[in-house]
């Protein structure tokens, strides 16, 4: 370890984020201190959990507080703490780089609109580099607890690309972040202002946060404790403002935004565990990163124990934010032990219904629900394949496209609502778009017969819809598989000798040509068989390098549509050919798919066009 003062640069994205986060986060600076008064109690967190194996290292840091002072003359102000603090190594890696995955891609995604930027910061998470929002120098001074007076650190910045480090003698343990103010924010200087923030942000902080003003001319120094400093989740829930458990989310979550809605429950009896969740307004920029964080807070009789305790959610709530404390935990629990543990698999069952009645309730919302149905939809259809035990409850929170409506989702229960008593299944259309959907040749039949369909366009739908096969006793079924048993579908002509000309014509593309009732305006459409793979799956597991096997699609014909009538006067041969492929070829089109040789049907299609200009 070096004793001499270092110079480092930032990490590139550091400096990015700096430069952006001064100037988007302007208005709404004050977040500073929520930030670094989150993150001293984070370190007292820490310092705790340490304790469990080592007392000594609480008793040498005392009792667990946040202090803040202020220093007129300097125009410095510190948050400090007793917690775990930072060796050298720690220092130059925690302040001086951004471990999140998907930094780099979601700096990218910054407009430069100061508004847009702002929100979006927010939803990153900026941490301890807010400091420079309101200092154009900030030194942080730490000793990591349990370590030698002479390991002490001070790391320094002015958040211009680079920092120093230099050892230090500090005989506390902890950290201290000084803030050198910028002279358009010496408002923070105040004590009153300091109060205003604190009670605003931090009130819920579980450590006590002190504020230390020294004798300043006839002003005497005085102490005060500026919270209420219990863990705001066993505090009973009539007592609790909905600003404070506001306050607390974004101290969990690090959210600028305010939690769309929040469930505080304490069970007692065998299995006893606290519970405080949040369901957040917006979805975090990594909410499809493998390695995101995800899961709770975990605490063992107050003793906060782990970040992200996955083991609490299923991965498809994994935008859930918030607290579980479950005091008969054991308190060295790791997580390897909570993998299997099965007190944990209980919690998790109860946690998961708990969410599960939340978003029902939500359901009931006609403003909120849309808006959060927009933000988590898709990740809440992966439970329809992952949770088989509570499949049902998911399903009624699912919302759909429908072609009864031009606008807003639907849900399954307003389709059974609405469907007529003889009517005894439900009726999907798959499609890369709702627009696809909605043109679909498919629905012809249904909108004649004035039958709702849901139109699928999410790249999970195929596979989600695949582990629902019915809902409340009612089957969900494919609009554009297999045969339809509409009444009258039995009718058709299919000894057609056009449609057998047709099948010996297209016998290498297609499985067979059959004559339908499923089409009013179109004169064909494909179909597939019950048990082939559709094309969004196809895609999924082609994408994921499986090999997929080759199928060939039902061709469905309307014997009553004109192309078809025509095409019944003209010959075997070159032009019954090229008819029949372009017959097949449309069909693909309407379906969002291209021919199988598309430049033979620009070809073709040209040829058509000639005959008909000339003709
Ligand atoms: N007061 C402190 N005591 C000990 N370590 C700290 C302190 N402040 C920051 N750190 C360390 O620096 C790291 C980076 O802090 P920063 O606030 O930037 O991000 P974070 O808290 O990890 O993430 P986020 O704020 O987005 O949740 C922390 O994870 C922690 O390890």
């Amino acid at each position: 370890m070096s004793t001499e003062k270092q110079t480092h640069g930032f990490q590139a994205e550091v400096s990015r984020l700096l430069n952006l986060m001064i100037h988007s986060l302007y208005s709404n600076r004050e977040i500073f201190l929520r930030e670094l008064v989150s993150n001293a109690s984070d370190a007292c967190d820490k310092l705790r959990f340490k304790a469990l194996d080592d007392a000594s290292l609480a008793e040498s840091a005392g009792e667990p507080a946040i202090t803040l002072s202020v220093d007129k003359d300097a125009g410095t102000l510190s948050v400090s703490d007793n917690g775990i603090g930072m060796d050298e190594a720690e220092v130059i890696e925690n302040l001086g780089t951004i471990a999140r995955s998907g930094t780099e891609k979601f700096l990218a995604s910054l407009s430069g609109d100061q508004k847009k930027d702002s929100q979006l910061i927010g939803q990153f998470g900026v941490g301890f580099y807010s400091a420079f929002i309101v200092a154009d120098r900030v030194t942080v001074e730490s000793r990591k607890a349990g370590e030698g007076v002479d390991t002490g650190v001070r790391w320094e910045s002015d958040g211009q690309g680079e920092f120093t480090v230099e050892r230090i003698e500090r005989t506390e343990p902890g950290t201290s972040v000084i803030l050198h103010l910028r002279d358009d924010a010496k408002a923070f200087l105040d004590p009153f202002k300091l109060r205003q923030v604190v009670n605003q942000y931090s009130d819920h902080v579980a450590f006590p946060i002190r504020l230390v003003t020294p004798a300043n001319g006839d002003e005497e120094a005085s102490e005060e404790t500026l919270n209420s400093a219990t863990a705001l989740w066993q505090r009973p829930k009539g007592e609790i403002s909905d600003d404070e458990y506001q306050s607390f989310y974004k101290h969990i979550s690090h959210d600028f935004q305010d939690a769309q809605t929040w469930s505080h429950n304490k069970v007692e009896g065998k299995l006893e565990y606290t519970s405080l969740l949040y369901i957040p307004a917006r979805a975090p920029f990594d909410l499809y990163h493998r390695d995101a964080s995800r899961g709770l807070k975990l605490y063992v009789q107050r003793v906060f124990i782990m970040d992200d305790a996955e083991q609490f959610m299923p991965q498809y709530l994994r935008f859930i934010k918030g607290v579980v404390d479950a005091p008969n935990l054991p308190l060295n629990v790791s997580r390897e032990l909570l993998q299997d543990y099965g007190p944990v698999r209980k919690i998790r069952a109860a946690l998961t219904k708990r969410v599960l009645q939340m978003l029902k309730k939500l359901g009931n919302d006609e403003e909120q629900y849309p808006a959060f149905w927009a933000q988590f939809g898709q990740v809440l259809k992966e439970g329809i394949g992952e949770d088989p035990d509570n499949r049902d409850a998911i399903a009624a929170l699912l919302r759909f496209a429908s072609s009864s409506q031009e606008e807003g989702l639907t849900s399954l229960d307003t389709y059974l609502e609405r469907k007529p008593p003889e009517q005894d299944k439900i009726y999907y259309l798959l499609a890369d778009t709702a627009s696809a959907a909605r043109q679909s040749p498919h629905l012809e039949v249904f909108r004649k017969k004035g039958i709702e369909v849901l139109l699928l366009s999410d790249p999970v739908d195929e596979w989600m819809i695949s582990y629902l096969d019915s809902y409340k006793d009612v089957k969900l079924v494919n609009a554009a598989r297999g045969e339809l048993d509409l009444d009258e579908q039995n009718d058709v002509d299919q000894d057609n000798p056009l449609v057998a000309r047709l099948k010996a014509s297209l016998a290498e593309d297609v499985e067979t040509v059959r004559a339908t009732q499923r089409l009013v305006d179109s004169p064909s459409c494909l179909v597939l068989a019950e048990d082939q793979l559709g094309p969004q799956m196809r895609r999924m597991l082609e994408a994921a390098g499986q090999s997929v096997p080759e199928n060939k699609p039902v061709l469905e014909v309307n014997l009553d549509h004109d192309l078809l009538r025509a095409l019944d006067s003209v010959e075997e041969g070159d032009k019954f050919n090229d008819l029949a492929a372009l017959l097949l070829d449309q069909a693909m089109l309407a379906e969002g798919q291209l021919p199988k040789n598309p430049a033979a049907t620009a070809r073709r299609m040209h040829q058509m066009l000639v005959t008909a200009v000339n003709s």
